[in-house]
């Protein structure tokens, strides 16, 4: 629980960074809140599963890839209509396959330089995120 007394959604988000520091967004399918927006890949961590684990899953299940290893980049939280999240970010550099959109989704991969995603709407809570991670890396 938080202030507002409202239960807590545990989300693990995945940064994939590649060899020329590009990082992936995928669009939300229908069906999901937000449906259209841009995310980093991830979802909600389920009962029993270290973030690690969750982000194993998820990332199989939305992209078909082996995650091998990630760092840990920041915690954020964001209070939602719909729920209050926690995000754990981590950056992901080792994995095996190539990534697809197993849900349908659109994928982008986006250059760390630029000043904003060449993709449109992100989710609000995706926009800290990628200020760390550029901080993070300059
Ligand atoms: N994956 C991801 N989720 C984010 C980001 N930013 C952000 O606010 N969120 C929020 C949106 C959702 O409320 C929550 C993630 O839940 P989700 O709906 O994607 O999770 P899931 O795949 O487990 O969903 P489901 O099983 O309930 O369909 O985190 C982000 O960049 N990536």
């Amino acid at each position: 629980m938080n202030e507002a007394n409202r239960p807590v959604t545990v989300v693990a988000a995945g940064i994939l960074l590649d060899s020329e520091n590009r990082y992936l967004l995928g669009q939300r399918p229908e069906g999901k809140p937000y449906a259209g927006y841009w995310e980093v890949p991830g979802g909600k961590v389920e009962k029993g599963e270290t973030v690690f684990q969750a982000l194993q899953r998820e990332l199989q299940e939305e992209l078909g890839i082996d995650v091998q290893s990630s760092e840990e980049l920041t915690v954020l939280e964001h209070d939602y209509p719909h729920a209050y999240v926690r995000l754990y970010v981590s950056i992901i550099r080792d994995w095996k396959g190539a990534p697809i959109g197993r849900e349908g989704q659109a994928l982008s991969w986006e250059s760390i330089g630029a000043d904003a995603p060449s993709v449109s709407p992100l989710l609000p809570a995706a926009w800290p995120m990628l200020e760390c991670l550029r901080r993070s890396l300059t």
